[in-house]
């Protein structure tokens, strides 16, 4: 389609963008691993015949990550966290999650990202960001609005354990009658949603949130409550940059409990491609081209760093 782009040559702008860091990923380089359990409720098998909510203990290895691809960036910098679940399913499969910390992403296609990673590029004059040339990118991308006020109004949070975090993309859920359900879901932290005030962002260090979350599992799990929202006919299924009313039915489905979590080079998250499209019968992908787009570019920021590249 139209706003598709080349996944050579999403990469080939996020790198222009962002840097590369040889061995490392492309985009959310920063980050930190997790392991526990999911288990799923009843009320979820309504809406997805998914061996993840067969109620078992399902075990998770999780990833949270800031965006970007500069590993030196600091924690107390705007812009989302991420928090990427691979469940490890009954019988042998996999599904997996990548989620970000926003209500609404700032790409109705995938031309729209490349075009931004283009605005982020540093000018090769000054080797500085062109602020005019992002502003030229935002005033030609409506479909980046939503995130960029998102964004105007919100701090980051001082821990990972203190965000929701959502799939933004729809999926269907297919039950055990092959009846199916437009959904998108988001991770309800038990810990409630807290945000930096300005004073203490200013006022934090660089590194905080690793440590945090280490500190943090050491005392206690720490849990989320997965919510699906039911989609109603006309609700956006294939773009990620338009909200759903906020009157839409919620169910909760399941919790994440996290019990440790550790330094990437000390953990299993590492070299795990946390692919989206990576879903277990009972839950299918939409024609979402933002979706397609980001497994395609996963698999060569994934095959680039595991050969060291
Ligand atoms: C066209 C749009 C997008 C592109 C091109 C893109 C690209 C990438 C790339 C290249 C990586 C690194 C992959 C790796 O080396 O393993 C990545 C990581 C990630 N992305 Fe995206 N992304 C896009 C949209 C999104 C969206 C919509 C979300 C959230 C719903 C998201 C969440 C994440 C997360 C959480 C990670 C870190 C996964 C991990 O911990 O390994 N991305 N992205």
């Amino acid at each position: 389609a139209e706003g598709d782009v080349d996944p050579v040559r999403m990469i080939e702008a996020m790198e222009a963008a962002f840097g590369v860091t040889p061995g490392h990923r492309r985009n959310h380089i920063k980050g930190t691993c997790a392991v526990g359990e999911f288990v799923g409720q009843a009320s979820a098998r309504r809406y997805s015949r998914s061996p993840l909510f067969s109620g078992e203990a399902i075990p998770v290895i999780g990833r949270f990550s800031l965006g970007g691809g500069n590993p030196g960036a600091s924690d107390a910098d705007k812009g989302v966290r991420g928090m990427a679940l691979q469940f490890q399913l009954p019988g042998g499969g996999l599904q997996q999650m990548a989620m970000i910390n926003v209500p609404v992403f700032g790409a109705a296609e995938p031309k729209t990202f490349h075009d931004m990673l283009v605005a982020l590029q540093p000018d090769p004059a000054t080797g500085k960001r062109d602020p005019e040339r992002f502003r030229a990118f935002v005033d030609s991308h409506p479909d980046f609005h939503g995130l960029a006020e998102y964004n105007s109004r919100h701090n980051p949070p001082p821990s990972y354990a203190d965000s929701r975090y959502f799939s933004l993309h729809a999926f269907r859920f297919v039950n055990g009658d092959g009846e199916k359900t437009l959904v998108r879901w988001y991770f309800q932290p038990r810990d409630g949603v807290k945000e930096l005030s300005d004073a203490e962002r200013e006022a934090a260090p660089d590194d905080f949130l690793e440590s945090e979350l280490i500190g943090r599992t050491e005392k206690a799990p720490v849990e989320w409550d997965m919510v699906i929202r039911i989609g109603q006919p006309g609700d956006p299924d294939t773009d990620p940059s338009k909200p759903w009313p906020e009157d839409r039915e919620e169910v909760k489905v399941g919790v994440l409990t996290l019990t440790d979590a550790m330094p990437q080079e000390q953990g299993q998250c590492g070299p795990i491609n946390f692919d989206p499209l990576v879903i277990a019968d009972g839950i299918e992908a939409t024609d979402d081209p933002v979706l397609k787009a980001r497994s395609a570019a996963y698999a060569i920021s994934f095959g680039k760093r595991i050969s060291e590249q």
